[in-house]
């Protein structure tokens, strides 16, 4: 993320503390009334991360041994042993597997390490936390907080799996107060339904703020993206767009929309759309409010409208058992035909492997070796950017009347939209869309993170080399701006680039490119997408290419909304809303005839408990209850049912 806009300045935090201290200190009461005894949550936790290293230690050590099991059994099947040589290579792995060892201890000392002190820097600023909960590790951190598990103490007498969990994110210190606060506002009004994250309370001690979140244990981005079914990035997409139109129908921006900020359980399919710390409010003007100003009235009234709301807050959390529950009901769903969590029964393409197996073929290291550089041309094809261009100077106004260059750049690299990248001041709730269509387009390539330029200017050379020069220019000359591009640039064909970075094997089998070999052994190369002409990639190719036709698991409407997500210009960009009303979420489920009427009224008893909790008011419920698609003939089969009974 780009901290420069948000960076705090420590001069700006004196003058704003002092106010910051009188107005935070509403929140102070909401930890202290909640009572309870002080134990040592640290030391049950040391427990807990001693034996968990040790068992690491044990796992590790058993590991090596079985490897070098492995290498006496090799080294005495060797027909024709000589001794130095097999000492050597012996002694060679002995030192690798120490030198393995011994990384894996740094590392491991590292995380305890990290894990001891975000618990005792919790401990120390807010020691009024451990009258309330048990603190037992740190679940993440981010460039602003550290995040942490905690559990009621008056929840002790419950079994451990009935505990309600939290996650508790301890600000730091530097984190500027106008932040923080923006943040809250987002949680506590926004915040709570339609898969947007909310809070339980925010606690107070003199500089340090802590917010209290429903604990919600979810997948890591990078462990899934690749093997996603379609049916869950379905999911998966349309719970961001349902997140993300309820975000902006109170007309704020979220600004850091990516995958770390999504917290996505395959098993459950719950999602969670969190961290507002960059998000920003639109004015009715259509101008962006860069700050909330401490010491206002509407601060005053929101922070009066969390303490009363306080009581309500208090009731939520997510227990083990409760996840294990969710789990149970989303495997019903499945079997029912409905949407959420890990769908095993859609079969994915053929491997390239066992169609190479059962062809009895082989890549030979050569074959590697062209299959990497050919990928490697691709991927510097896609970042390619202009020795010549001045990354601190490349787009200006055209409109010399205004010095309208200002323009909030708030957000992480690799997801900000060309309207940012362009620095166009007037941005809106289509900045959000943009990163929405970019993590869709990691989920369909299978390549994550898709854009990956170190700063604005390749940012916004990587766009134009999978979109073309062509729309950029006519979006940035809209904007009033100006880009100095050298030369004209392709616009490629989503689905194939899609196509190519997923089923990297199959445009790169040497059977195919044997088939298109020229009699002197060289193979024509598209000159504009540098790929092989029978694998070109532009748009409206005029090249005969080679069809994968049944490999992709995508429907063409995927690759149709994609290309509106990503779509360059901001005023044609479509919406969160619209969006859901796309064709690639409409296609619905057969449901298998004769499923018993007890369980179409689950459904619909389900589908209520759903539609009831949308309607209680914003800052009421904090519930971790996520969107579960339904397959319409079955909702309807369903109401029909319970109207006959
Ligand atoms: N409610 C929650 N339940 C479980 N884990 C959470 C929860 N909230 C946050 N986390 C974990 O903590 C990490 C950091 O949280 P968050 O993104 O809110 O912090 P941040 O300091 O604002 O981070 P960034 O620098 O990315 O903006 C998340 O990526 C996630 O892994």
């Amino acid at each position: 993320m780009d901290r420069k806009d948000t960076h705090h300045h420590r001069n700006q935090q004196t003058t704003t503390k002092s106010l910051y201290a009188i107005q935070m200190g509403v929140m102070e009461k909401s930890a202290t009334n909640m009572g309870g005894t002080i134990v040592n949550a640290v030391s049950s936790t040391n427990y807990h991360q001693n034996r968990y290293y040790n068992e690491r230690q044990g796992f590790m050590a058993s590991g090596i041994q079985h490897h070098y099991l492995q290498q006496q059994v090799l080294t005495q099947q060797v027909p024709n042993p000589n001794v130095d040589l097999n000492e050597k290579l012996a002694k060679i792995s002995r030192h690798n597997a120490h030198k393995e060892l011994a990384a894996m201890q740094a590392r491991n000392m590292q995380a305890i390490d990290k894990n001891a002190e975000a618990l005792k820097d919790l401990q120390e600023s807010i020691p009024e936390i451990h009258k309330i909960f048990d603190v037992h590790c740190r679940i993440g951190s981010g460039t602003f907080s550290t995040v942490l598990l905690g559990t009621l103490q008056r929840e002790r007498c419950l079994v451990e799996t009935q505990r309600r969990r939290f996650a508790i994110k301890h600000h730091n210190p530097t984190s500027h107060p106008e932040r923080i606060l923006r943040e809250l506002e987002c949680m506590f009004r926004i915040g709570g339904v339609d898969n947007v994250i909310g809070i339980n309370c925010c606690i107070r001690y003199n500089e340090n703020v802590a917010f209290v979140m429903p604990y919600m244990t979810h997948d890591r981005f990078h462990d899934i993206y690749r093997s996603l079914s379609f049916q869950e990035v379905r999911d998966y997409l349309r719970n961001l767009l349902i997140a993300l139109r309820h975000v902006h129908k109170f007309n704020v921006i979220h600004r850091d929309v990516k995958p770390s900020n999504i917290l996505f359980n395959r098993r459950t399919g719950k999602f969670l759309l969190c961290d507002f710390g960059l998000a920003q409010k639109i004015a009715d003007d259509g101008s962006l409010i860069q700050s909330s100003d401490l010491s206002s009235r509407e601060t005053f009234s929101f922070l009066r409208d969390m303490e009363s709301g306080r009581n309500l807050m208090l009731t939520d959390g997510n227990s083990a058992q409760a996840e294990a529950e969710d789990y149970m009901a989303s495997r019903r769903m499945r079997a029912l035909g409905g949407g959420g969590g890990v769908d095993h029964a859609l079969p994915g393409p053929p491997s390239m492997q066992k169609l190479r197996e059962q062809a009895g073929g082989h890549l030979t290291k050569k074959d590697v070796a062209n299959q990497k550089a050919d990928t490697m041309r691709l991927l510097n094809r896609l970042r390619l950017m202009s020795p010549n261009a001045d990354p601190n100077n490349y787009v200006v106004s055209t409109n010399t009347s205004k010095k309208d260059m200002h323009a909030s750049r708030a957000g992480t690299p690799g997801y900000r939209p060309p309207e940012v990248l362009l620095r166009y001041p007037h941005q809106s709730t289509a900045v959000d869309i943009w990163a929405a269509g970019v993590i869709m387009l990691s989920l369909l390539s299978a390549l994550h993170p898709f854009f990956k330029a170190p700063h604005d200017c390749g940012a916004l050379a990587e766009i134009i080399n999978l979109f073309g020069d062509m729309p950029v220019r006519k979006t940035a000359f809209m904007l009033d701006r100006l880009i100095l591009l050298a030369q004209k640039v392709n616009t490629l064909d989503l689905r194939r680039v899609c196509m190519r970075f997923r089923h990297a094997d199959f445009f790169l089998a040497p059977e195919v490119h044997r088939k298109y070999r020229r009699p002197d052994g060289s193979t024509e190369m598209c000159r504009s997408c540098e790929q092989p002409t029978f694998n070109c990639l532009c748009s409206n190719s005029g090249h005969h290419l080679e069809r994968y036709d049944g490999l992709d698991i995508f429907p063409a409407n995927a690759y149709d909304l994609l290309s509106r997500l990503l779509e360059v210009n901001p005023q044609k960009r479509i919406t969160a809303e619209e969006a859901l009303k796309h064709p690639f979420f409409s296609d619905q489920h057969r449901i298998a005839p004769g499923v018993p009427l007890h369980h179409q009224q689950q459904i619909l008893q389900h589908q209520q408990q759903l539609r009831s909790r949308e309607t209680l008011p914003s800052a009421a419920a904090r519930t971790l209850k996520a969107f579960v698609s339904y397959p319409m003939e079955l909702a309807s089969t369903a109401s029909q049912a319970a109207g006959n009974i």
